[in-house]
C-alpha cells in the first residue's frame, strides 16, 4: 500500500471515452508530480470500469502514488487502490472500512460543513474535503466554500484537508496558505496541452 503524502497535488480524472488516451494523459499528470490521484469516471460500464482502475493501479504503482477510488469501495477493493472517496450520499465510512481495511485510505466530502468534516474524522476518515471554492466546469452548482472554510477547519481538524472546485495555477495558493494540505484538480490538468507543465506548476506551489 503506498502511503498518504503529507500534502501536495491531487489529480482526478475527467470523463474520457477512449480508454488509451485516458492512461496517456493518466501518465503525464504522475509525471508532472501528482502526488495523489483519484479516479472519477461517470460514463463507462463496470466491466469498462475495472480495467481501467486496473491499468490506472499499475501506473500509480509506477510512480508511487495512491491511487483513490471515487464512489466506489467494492472497485477500490477490486482493483486494489489504496482508497475510496465518498460523498455524501456514497455510503458509510464504517462501511467502506470494512470493507478495505484498517490502512485503506477513504476521504469525504464535507461542502463547507465543518460539522461533517468533524464527524468523518471521528469516524475514521483519513481525509476531508471541501468545495467548491471556484466555478467548476466539471461539476457545477455545487455549494461554495470559502476561505473562512478551511481556517475553521485547519484549527479543528486533525486530518488532512482537501480544497476542490474551479482550481487554477492563478488561485490555488490562497487555499494553500489557508490551509488545504492537498488541492484537488480536474480540469486545469487534464484540459492542457501539456498536462505535465501544469502539474509542475500546482506542484511548486507546496
Ligand atoms: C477530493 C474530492 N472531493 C470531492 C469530491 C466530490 O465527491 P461527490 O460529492 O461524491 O461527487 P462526485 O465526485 O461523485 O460527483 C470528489 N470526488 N473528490
Ligand atoms: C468532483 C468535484 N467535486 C466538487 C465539490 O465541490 O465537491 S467540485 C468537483 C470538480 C472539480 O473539478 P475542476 O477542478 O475541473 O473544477
Ligand atoms: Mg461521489
Amino acid at each position: 500500500m503506498t502511503p498518504l503524502p503529507k500534502n501536495g497535488l491531487y489529480a482526478i480524472t475527467p470523463n474520457i471515452a477512449e480508454t488509451a488516451l485516458l492512461l496517456e494523459k493518466v501518465e503525464q499528470a504522475l509525471q508532472g508530480g501528482a502526488s495523489l490521484l483519484q479516479y472519477r469516471d461517470k460514463i463507462s460500464t463496470p466491466d469498462e470500469t475495472l480495467l481501467r482502475a486496473q491499468a490506472i493501479h499499475q501506473l500509480c504503482l509506477n510512480y508511487n502514488v495512491p491511487l483513490i477510488i471515487n464512489d466506489n469501495p467494492a472497485l477500490a477493493l477490486a482493483c486494489q487502490a489504496e482508497g475510496v472517496h465518498l460523498g455524501q450520499s456514497d455510503g458509510s465510512i464504517l462501511e467502506a472500512r470494512q470493507r478495505l481495511g484498517k490502512d485503506a485510505l477513504i476521504g469525504v466530502t464535507c461542502h463547507h460543513h465543518l460539522s461533517l468534516a468533524l464527524q468523518a474524522q471521528e469516524q475514521g476518515a483519513d481525509y476531508v474535503a471541501f468545495g467548491r471554492f471556484f466555478n467548476s466546469t466539471t461539476k457545477p452548482g455545487t455549494p461554495l466554500a470559502n476561505l473562512k472554510t478551511l481556517q475553521d477547519a485547519k484549527a479543528a481538524l486533525s486530518i488532512p484537508i482537501v480544497a476542490i472546485g474551479g482550481i487554477q495555477h492563478n488561485n490555488a495558493k490562497a487555499l494553500i496558505n489557508q490551509g488545504a494540505d492537498f488541492i484537488a484538480v480536474v480540469e486545469q490538468i487534464f484540459s492542457a496541452d501539456n498536462i505535465s507543465e501544469s502539474c509542475q506548476h500546482f506542484s511548486a506551489l507546496f
